[in-house]
């Protein structure tokens, strides 16, 4: 395990991550972070006990560097840091898009770097990180990111050119869901239910759901058939779905969403 890890840019993912590894039982004093705003720092300061240093100073000591600002920010905070890091410091990009070659190319020398894509369920130890090793990076260095996100949730390797892709569908996959409970409870208020109330019903709905798919091992076509009777209210809202072309709309929407992921990368300079 690294002794000390950084994590620069701690936004939204950065401090899910950050909170991961407090939970997981890492010492404050083992972590640094680096954020851009004062009252950012103070804030994380005073609700996690981590040490807030420079991007150079982080880069500098820390054993292991967690790059999590946005895609379209990493161009800079790259060039900012690449004249301290030495060629051993293990690198990890959560960013969407980032490839490691862009990160290498930018620090310059055999950096060993491993591109994340993880998720906000990290916040509650339930995320879907997908790891791929950049072209320094040794098993070593996978076994590491492994053993720091492995207390979040679950991990998988997946080859680098699948990762646009499984930052569309795990990545940005709960945005989804969240969005699906909303038209839900939407579909509740219509009916004239209380918001409270369809919100409710929708919440245990999908958590229900979630866990049943978690844990029966049965396959979601199985699940779903086992809800619908023939000639019953199920079918008849399917018939709606289908009629409204929802499953094209999915297919089509991470698609867009993989596709902006590359174009994230592309761009970044
Ligand atoms: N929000 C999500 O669900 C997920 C986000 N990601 C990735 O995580 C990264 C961060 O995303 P969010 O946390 O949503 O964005 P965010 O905007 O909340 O966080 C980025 C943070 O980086 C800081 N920052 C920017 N430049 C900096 C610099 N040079 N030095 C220090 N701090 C700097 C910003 O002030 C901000 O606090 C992105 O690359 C995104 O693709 C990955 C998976 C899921
Ligand atoms: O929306 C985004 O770009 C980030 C990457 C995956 C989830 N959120």
């Amino acid at each position: 395990m690294p002794r000390m890890i950084a994590i620069l840019g701690t936004g939204k993912m950065g401090e899910a991550l950050l909170s991961g590894l407090v939970r997981a039982g890492r010492a404050a004093d083992q972590i640094m972070v680096t954020t851009r705003r004062p009252d950012r720092a103070k804030a994380l300061t005073e609700t996690y006990g981590v040490r807030v240093v420079t991007n150079l100073e982080a880069a500098e000591q820390a054993d292991a560097l967690i790059l999590a600002v946005k895609p379209q920010d990493m161009g800079t905070l790259l060039r900012e840091i690449a004249p301290v890091v030495p060629s051993d410091k293990l690198v990890i990009s959560v960013a969407a898009g980032i490839t490691t070659d862009f990160v290498q190319a930018r620090l310059g020398g055999p950096i060993p770097v491993v591109r994340v894509m993880s998720n906000t369920p990290v916040l509650v130890d339930e995320a879907m990180s997908v790891i791929s090793a950049g072209a320094h990076a040794k098993e070593e260095h996978l076994k590491l990111t492994e053993d720091l996100l492995q207390p979040v949730g679950k991990v998988l390797r997946i080859p680098e050119s699948q990762q646009d892709g499984a930052t569309a569908l795990s990545g940005s996959g709960p945005a989804y869901f969240f969005y699906l409970v909303e038209a839900m409870v939407d579909a509740g208020i219509l009916l004239g239910m209380p918001r409270a109330a369809a919100l409710d019903m929708v919440k245990q709905s999908i958590v229900g759901a979630a866990i049943m798919l978690r844990d029966s091992g049965e396959h979601p076509v199985i699940l779903r058939e086992a809800v619908t009777s023939p000639g019953g209210t199920t079918i008849a809202a399917i018939a709606e779905l289908e009629r409204h072309r929802v499953r094209a709309a999915f297919l089509d929407a991470i698609e867009a969403a993989r596709d902006r992921s590359r174009e994230l990368g592309g761009t970044n300079k």
